[in-house]
């Protein structure tokens, strides 16, 4: 099949090379001229597991194309999927002038019938809107569906999520357009799901938000945990054995963050107050969100009082491990929280380091290596769960630091391992999330 996709971000690449991988003709397109110079020499723009293999391949063995040209792009495709960004707007909703931006540019270029297939995240509604733009500007002797086709993939992971989905969300009008984008996705073998428009628009939301929830649900039960001494991951293990529950987003921490959980809520939560509905429940999972990425800091406060002159480490930037996405990612917060406060910051991340410096700039400084970071330190904050991390040495790191004090906002170490090697180490802290401390008194 021939398709064009909008838009070369975590959404569009995976995608585009997904459906390259599986056979069909892919052009992507991006207003962005860096991003489309480096990718097509096969070089990804962003850090994305499995995703540069993909790319080569699928250039070379000539199904994909990168381009900035609408006109070279769109021309004879029988699907067009938009997968531009809908950041936050100040106001909450979602900012949907890229959206309207990209339809209203692509549509003079439309010559052929063609299906529109929206993966972007848009408030309910707004596929209604979009097909009117594109009505009112298109060539009226071409017949031009519109279907909502949300996606669900994980950063990180966006390559296994695309390739072995859950489910694919196809919401249409048309039966016609609906069985095209069943056709195009048939050699996935992936569940489809057909609904209208407006009910696949709300499934994302749904989705994001239900996930957004468990998490600030299982961290408001870690810091009940933590007070009445039970462990909150043998809690969650415990939940998730119930099928009904399910064990996965039950991993207490510092909250989520990310380009999507945040805006998504966000908007979610305007498009209920614009309707008059009390989206009670969703307002205080961004109300508990907000308090614990404050968490750790709140805990050195009480350690250490004072936090002027502490040299503190940070261990981990960006919002998640194997991404070097650093959009509303915790550290953001922290390092700003802890820099106020008069504390120096040192950082390391695998990553995202170069990402963070375009946010944080001088406020902190950036290490090479976890080790280098941790020298001096009063304390360290595990704010990543980078796989890395949990294979170091956490005697060799103590001894570099100047107080042996760690606040692990992700529960990397286990507690029992901990007990078995450092039980002698004097003066070792270890503050986990939802878990009793480990404390090693100097003698
Ligand atoms: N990042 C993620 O993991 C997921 C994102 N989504 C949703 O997918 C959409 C895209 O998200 P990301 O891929 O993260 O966005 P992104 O911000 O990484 O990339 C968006 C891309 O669109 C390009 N663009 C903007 N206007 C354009 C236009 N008129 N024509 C062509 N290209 C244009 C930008 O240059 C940029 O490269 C958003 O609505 C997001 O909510 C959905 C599921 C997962
Ligand atoms: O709409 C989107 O953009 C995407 O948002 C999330 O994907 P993503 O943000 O890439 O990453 P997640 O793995 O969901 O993590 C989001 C945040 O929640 C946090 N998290 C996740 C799981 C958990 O148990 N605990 C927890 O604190 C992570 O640390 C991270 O900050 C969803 O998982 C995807 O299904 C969705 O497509």
């Amino acid at each position: 099949m021939q398709i064009a996709v909008l838009g070369t971000g975590y959404v569009g690449l995976s995608t585009g090379v997904c459906l390259a991988e599986i056979g069909h003709n892919v052009y992507c397109i991006d207003i962005d001229e860096r991003k489309i110079e480096l990718l097509r020499q096969g070089i990804s723009p962003i850090y994305e597991p499995g995703l540069d293999e993909l790319l080569q391949k699928n250039i070379q063995n000539g199904r994909l194309f990168f381009t900035t040209s609408y006109e070279e792009g769109i021309k004879n495709r029988e699907v067009i999927i938009i997968a531009v960004g809908t950041p936050q707007s100040e106001d909450g909703s979602a900012d949907l002038s890229y959206i309207k931006k990209a339809v209203c540019d692509l549509s003079s270029y439309l010559k052929d019938d063609v299906i529109i297939a929206v993966k972007s995240t848009v408030p309910v509604g707004t596929n209604d809107e979009l097909y009117q733009l594109l009505k009112d500007r298109c060539n009226k002797n071409i017949r031009v569906d519109l279907v909502s086709n949300p996606e669900f993939l994980r950063q990180g992971s966006a390559i296994h999520d695309t390739l072995h989905a859950d489910r694919i969300v196809i919401g249409a009008k048309s039966e016609e357009a609906a069985a095209k984008m069943k056709e195009m996705y048939l050699p996935l073998q992936v569940p489809i799901i057909q609904t209208d428009i407006r009910s696949a628009e709300m499934i994302k939301y749904a989705s994001n938000a239900f996930l957004a929830m468990k998490i600030s649900y299982i961290n408001e039960i870690a810091n009940l945990c933590e007070v009445l001494g039970a462990n909150v991951n043998d809690v969650a293990k415990g939940m998730g054995m119930d099928k009904r529950i399910g064990g996965a987003f039950l991993h207490a921490g510092i909250g989520y963050g990310g380009s999507c959980f945040p805006k998504d809520v966000k908007a979610l939560l305007h498009t209920a107050k614009s309707h008059h509905v009390d989206f009670a429940i969703l307002k205080e999972t961004v109300a508990v969100n907000e308090r614990q990425r404050r968490l750790l800091v709140k805990k050195a406060v009480s350690r250490f009082g004072d936090l002027r002159g502490k040299k503190f480490a940070l261990f981990g930037l960006a919002f998640k491990p194997n991404t070097d996405d650093m959009r509303e990612a915790p550290s953001i917060i922290i390092s700003k929280l802890l820099t106020e406060l008069g504390a120096k910051v040192t950082a390391y991340d695998p990553v995202a380091t170069e990402n963070a410096k375009k946010i944080l700039g001088d406020s902190i400084s950036y290490a090479q290596s976890a080790y280098e970071a941790a020298r001096d330190a009063n304390a360290l904050f595990v704010v990543t769960e980078w796989p890395e991390f949990q294979q170091l040495d956490v005697k060799a790191l103590l001894d570099v630091m100047k107080q042996p004090i760690i606040f692990d906002g992700r529960n990397i170490f286990d507690l029992e391992t901990l007990n078995s090697s450092l039980k002698a180490y004097q003066g070792f802290e270890y503050y986990p999330v939802g878990k009793r401390a480990f404390i090693v008194e100097k003698k």
